[in-house]
């Protein structure tokens, strides 16, 4: 693929979008495709933009780029076979400024008990007073429905989480901020949720609370199962969880008295307005 420049031939209006006809006619790098004369083009807000070209002079827009997204041509992903992305007119972009605030996934993890649900909710109450649109995508909720058929084994956390992901991943795109909180224990599936976004949107959340505090509250008594082995596979009891060594906050809780959920989500406030996430 080559980049080429191109400068639509109509004026662009700020703040307007248009559908139009133009001509390629500022690209300035070398470029080995023949225009056919003028393309049908969406015109975004910038006089001037980078396109991708291919072989054959489709155009790919860059901005779209990650994972499954293929434009031009028939792919193959995962068992589904000769699918194609369909593009359509309105864009994250555009259901951004139309909520003043950017998608993203705010990802919490952290043992049963550390207070994910907690923090969660506290965010999305303090987001909502604030005028923002988020989604909480609770690993107890999902598992009510959409993740009903998965268990507690390793393979099927592994699902949960890539479940949840690709879930977070359409929030994120439709312009929320996306919550999700789930034990999450293994770094490879968080990593690979946090690769299915655009750099930066997936901004893990880690609940650094030690199990001992998690057990002291276990509020809903299955610490106390897993001890007596009435559960097994219990995170943190007879099963493993990976703690974050590279989150972008950790909110920590070392002893009984903790900071409260509130406190630690103005926590997460301050990062998305110093990031930009409370504006378009
Ligand atoms: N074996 C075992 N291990 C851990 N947790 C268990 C288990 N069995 C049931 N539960 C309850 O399920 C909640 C965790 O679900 P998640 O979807 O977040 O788990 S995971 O991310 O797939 O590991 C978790 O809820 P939270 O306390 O909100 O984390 C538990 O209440
Ligand atoms: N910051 C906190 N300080 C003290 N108790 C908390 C805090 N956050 C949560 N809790 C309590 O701990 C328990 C577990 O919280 P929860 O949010 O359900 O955790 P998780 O979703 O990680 O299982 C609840 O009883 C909750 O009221």
């Amino acid at each position: 693929m080559n980049t080429i420049g191109f400068k639509p031939a109509l004026p662009v209006i700020p703040g307007s979008k248009k559908l139009g006809l133009f001509s390629f006619n500022g690209g300035n790098q070398p470029i080995d495709f023949k225009p056919r004369g003028v393309c049908l083009i969406k015109v975004a807000m910038e006089e001037t933009q980078t396109l991708k070209v291919d072989v054959q002079g489709k155009v790919d827009k860059l901005a779209n780029g990650h994972a499954g997204k293929n434009h031009s041509h028939l792919s193959t992903i995962g068992n589904s076979t000769n699918i194609k992305w369909h593009e359509c007119p309105v864009e994250k972009t555009d259901r951004q400024k139309l909520l003043q605030q950017k998608g993203c996934v705010i990802w919490i993890t952290g043992l049963s008990g550390s207070g994910k649900s907690s923090v969660a909710c506290a965010l999305s109450q303090m987001l909502y007073q604030r005028g923002k649109l988020s989604y909480i995508l609770d690993g107890d909720n999902v598992r009510h429905g959409l993740n009903r058929d998965l268990s507690f084994k390793a393979e099927d956390r592994v699902e949960n989480i890539r479940r949840v992901g690709e879930v977070a991943k359409l929030f994120a795109d439709a312009g929320f901020i996306c919550i999700a909180c789930l034990i999450s224990p293994y770094k490879r599936d968080r990593a690979a949720c946090r690769a299915m976004l655009p750099s930066g949107d997936f901004i893990e959340v880690f609940m650094d609370v030690p199990l001992r505090v998690c057990e002291d509250r276990d509020p809903k008594g299955l610490y106390k199962l897993a001890r007596a082995g009435k559960i097994k596979g219990f995170t943190g009891i007879d099963d493993p969880y990976e703690s974050p060594l590279d989150a972008e906050i950790v909110l920590q809780c070392n002893t009984g008295d903790c900071s409260t959920p509130s406190d630690m989500a103005g926590k997460v406030i301050s990062y998305l307005e110093e990031k930009g996430y409370l504006q378009a």
